[in-house]
């Protein structure tokens, strides 16, 4: 049985002070992760991340630890005694353990230990030659190996893995960039914009706008639902859910329907603004691409972004619908996303929305509008909630 996991992770780019920024931010969010698992232990050395399984499942972990930023790459791995005949033992059980089974093999040996009797180029044939006469069918190919047997000969102990184990997500470590703001609606973009700016190491809080009555209870559910599952990556998330009713009632009201979109937006940029302020968060993240629909084109942008100088990140500028998709499929949120239920956009959505707004105009007819007191009231409307990775797992233990 494998009973140790190796955790290789990148930015290569990464020197000094960052790295071991990085290192410990990863090696607290890799523990965070793994709290469901009691017993797991994670260290770090020489470079990497060791987690001792202490009896919990190989696949359960491994699992885990595909969905932490900063990982590449997932060994299962055995640490043994710097004994060479312990060494061969498992050097064979490992390579009878991959699924499926290779028809080559390497073995990639290093002595770290200078006064270990074996070099490392020794170790390979040793090795090599053993798994050879006790296994039918497998045969050596120095260039492109199916398996790469990776064998590190250290002071207190050897360690043995599979050189090409399970790709992790890459990234930065989530918390390593500072936080952000996430406009976070039930559609499909906004879950995906939130995944790729956990990538880059942003910690997350999330703000959605809800205009009950007219959108349900059942709308405001599905995006607790989504940020549920970005909870995965990001760990805790703190959900502002703001009241948007008054201020799309008074718009409607004073101002031309072709400007709603435009001027709701405005107010929306203002509320995030003032809630990430307010938490510490540095910039706003939309799930925004350029020309997909009529509040995206970059006359729209102007005009909405208008209201804001605080940095406005769009992970999804550059992406196809398909690729979003993808995305969204690959990170679990696709399913949740469709569900048909009304958004605060489209309850109000107008006839004929304007394609090309000006900043001008929508500066001039939000001027009718007290925009100030719209604001204040919107921000101290709002209602948090706390989504932690656990809740699904309380909620479902709670039902025997
Ligand atoms: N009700 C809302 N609450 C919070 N943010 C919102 C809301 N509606 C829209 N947004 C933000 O504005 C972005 C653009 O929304 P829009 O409805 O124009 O596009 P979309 O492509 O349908 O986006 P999505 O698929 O994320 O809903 C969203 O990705 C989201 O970041």
């Amino acid at each position: 049985m494998n009973d140790l996991i190796l955790v290789r992770y990148g930015e290569l780019a990464l020197k000094g002070k960052n790295r071991s920024e990085f290192e410990n931010r990863l090696v607290r969010n890799i523990r965070e992760k793994l709290k469901p698992f009691p017993g797991v232990r994670v260290t770090k050395t020489y470079g990497r991340v060791f987690v001792e399984l202490n009896g919990q499942p190989m696949d359960d972990v491994t699992q885990a630890l595909t969905e932490v930023f900063g990982v590449i790459d997932i060994s299962p791995a055995r640490r043994v005694e710097s004994d060479i005949n312990r060494i061969r033992e498992a050097a064979l059980q490992l390579v009878q353990e991959v699924h499926p089974r290779p028809r080559t093999f390497k073995v990639i040996a290093k002595r770290a230990r200078k006064d270990f009797p074996h070099t490392s180029q020794e170790l390979n044939h040793l090795l090599g030659s053993h798994i050879l006469k006790n296994t039918e069918g497998l045969q050596v190919d120095v260039h492109h190996p199916e398996l790469a047997l990776r064998v590190e000969v250290r002071q207190e102990g050897t360690y043995l893995y599979n050189g090409s184990g399970l790709p992790g997500p890459g990234g930065l470590p989530v918390g390593s960039s500072g936080r952000v703001m996430l406009m976070l609606s039930g559609g499909i973009d906004s879950p995906v914009a939130a995944y790729l700016a956990l990538k880059r190491g942003a910690a997350l809080e999330a703000v959605h706008f809800h205009s009950y009555p007219f959108t349900s209870e059942r709308a405001r559910k599905k995006v607790e639902d989504l940020g549920q599952i970005l909870t995965r990556y990001a760990g805790k998330i703190k959900l502002h859910v703001v009241p948007l009713t008054e201020i799309q009632t008074q718009i409607r009201e004073q101002c031309p329907s072709s400007y709603m979109i435009t001027i709701m937006r405005r107010f929306m940029m203002r509320i995030t603004e003032k809630l990430a302020r307010k938490n510490g968060a540095l910039a706003m993240v939309t799930g925004e691409s350029l020309g997909q629909v009529a509040s995206q084109t970059l006359e729209s942008m102007n005009a909405i972004n208008d209201v804001t100088r605080m940095p406005v990140l769009r992970p999804l500028v550059g992406m196809d619908k398909q690729e979003i998709m993808e995305v969204s499929r690959k990170i679990g949120t696709y399913e949740t996303s469709i569900l048909p239920y009304e958004d605060c956009c489209t309850v109000f959505q107008p006839k004929n929305p304007v394609t090309r707004p000006g900043v001008e105009r929508a500066r001039e007819l939000e001027a009718r509008l007290d925009v100030e007191k719209l604001v204040t009231a919107a921000v101290e409307g709002t209602e948090r909630v706390e989504l932690t990775p656990d809740r699904q797992e309380e909620e479902f233990s709670s039902l025997f």
